[in-house]
């Protein structure tokens, strides 16, 4: 079931569109990444879902209805902690938050002990926020979006700036946030590594378009055909160096010039570049398909335009 659909979504300030005419729909519990350099139009649109920015043209509808009508069921979390009360600890933090939404009593209660026991909070419940860990305060951001139940989480950025052990901590909240408690996910990130293993669907904008709509693993496999390693029986001398600078396409030399690297759009160009090394005498051990991360095909996408 299609729970967040964007259709034909334009947002102009000015002479500047944002966001150009975008159109997708994210499937009821997957985790979906919205990527793109920046100023692609990634937070224009995640506002626009929210409500908190009214588009140009286009509608937008969760379950069906119009996002105005049914915004209750979307809790958003932008700009890293910035939902968080400093003073107060994780549990007044959670239970303010649901008090805003009209919620409160013994239910609530509950909720907020499993929430802070679920994500190895329980320790520092009343230790407020201000003396908590990046990881830690980021963690509480998150669980205060679960409080209220709706069936839509939004993030932007869920793990900027944190190290390793707090990016996969997030990383299992969000499995559980989906897998467990059945919720859809989107989110906007720059992090590749999150992308690659939580990610199901990914939308890439660029300057306000969408330029790729799929699932990781599709665009890993139509890049992974795409991507030779090319072994060489000797080391690559200065002048063949020069000879292949100066082609048409772009070789990366690996391996202290043992091996190549191209990136081809049709298979059979292979046996063209075949051609090409014989001229300056490159003689091929072995040629092969590449194993590539969603980093490279990322880039390849955006053309370098940066994370
Ligand atoms: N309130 C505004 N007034 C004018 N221009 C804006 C406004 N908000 C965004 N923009 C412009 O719209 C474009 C898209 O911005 P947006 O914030 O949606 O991009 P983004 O992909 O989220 O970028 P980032 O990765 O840097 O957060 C940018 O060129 C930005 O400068």
């Amino acid at each position: 079931m299609k729970v967040i659909e964007v259709n034909n979504l334009v947002k102009k300030y000015g002479d500047l569109t944002a966001v150009n005419n975008i159109s997708f729909s994210v499937n009821e519990g997957s985790i979906c990444a919205i990527l793109g350099p920046n100023g692609s139009g990634k937070t224009t649109t995640i506002k626009s879902i929210c409500n908190l920015i009214i588009p140009d043209e286009g509608n937008i509808k969760l379950f069906g209805k119009d996002n105005k009508k049914s915004i209750d069921n979307i809790a958003a979390l932008f700009e890293g902690t910035r939902n968080l009360y400093w003073r107060l600890t994780p549990r007044e933090n959670l239970r303010y938050f649901a008090g805003i939404r009209g919620l409160g009593g013994k239910k609530i209660e509950r909720k907020i002990d499993e929430l802070l026991d679920r994500f190895d909070l329980e320790d520092k419940k009343d230790t407020v926020v201000n003396n908590l860990s990046r990881g830690m305060r980021q963690k509480v951001a998150i669980a205060m979006t679960l409080i209220c139940d709706t069936d839509i989480i939004i993030l932007d950025e869920p793990t900027l700036g944190l190290d390793v052990k707090s990016f996969m901590e997030i990383k299992n909240m969000l499995r559980y946030i989906s897998n467990n408690m059945k919720k859809t996910v989107l989110l906007s990130t720059h992090d590749m590594n999150l992308v690659e293993e939580v990610c199901e669907d990914i939308i890439i904008l660029n300057r306000g378009n969408i330029i790729a709509q799929d699932t990781i693993g599709n665009l890993l496999d139509m890049f992974r055909s795409m991507t030779y390693e090319i072994n060489l029986q000797d080391t690559i001398t200065e002048e063949q160096k020069e000879y292949l600078s100066n082609l048409e396409n772009e070789f990366y030399l690996i391996n202290d010039g043992e091996a190549l690297e191209i990136d081809i759009l049709d298979s059979k160009d292979i046996y063209k570049i075949i051609d090409i090394l014989k001229v300056k005498n490159i003689l091929i051990k072995e040629v092969k398909q590449k194993n590539i991360n969603f980093e490279r095909v990322y880039l390849n996408l955006t053309s370098g335009e940066g994370k």
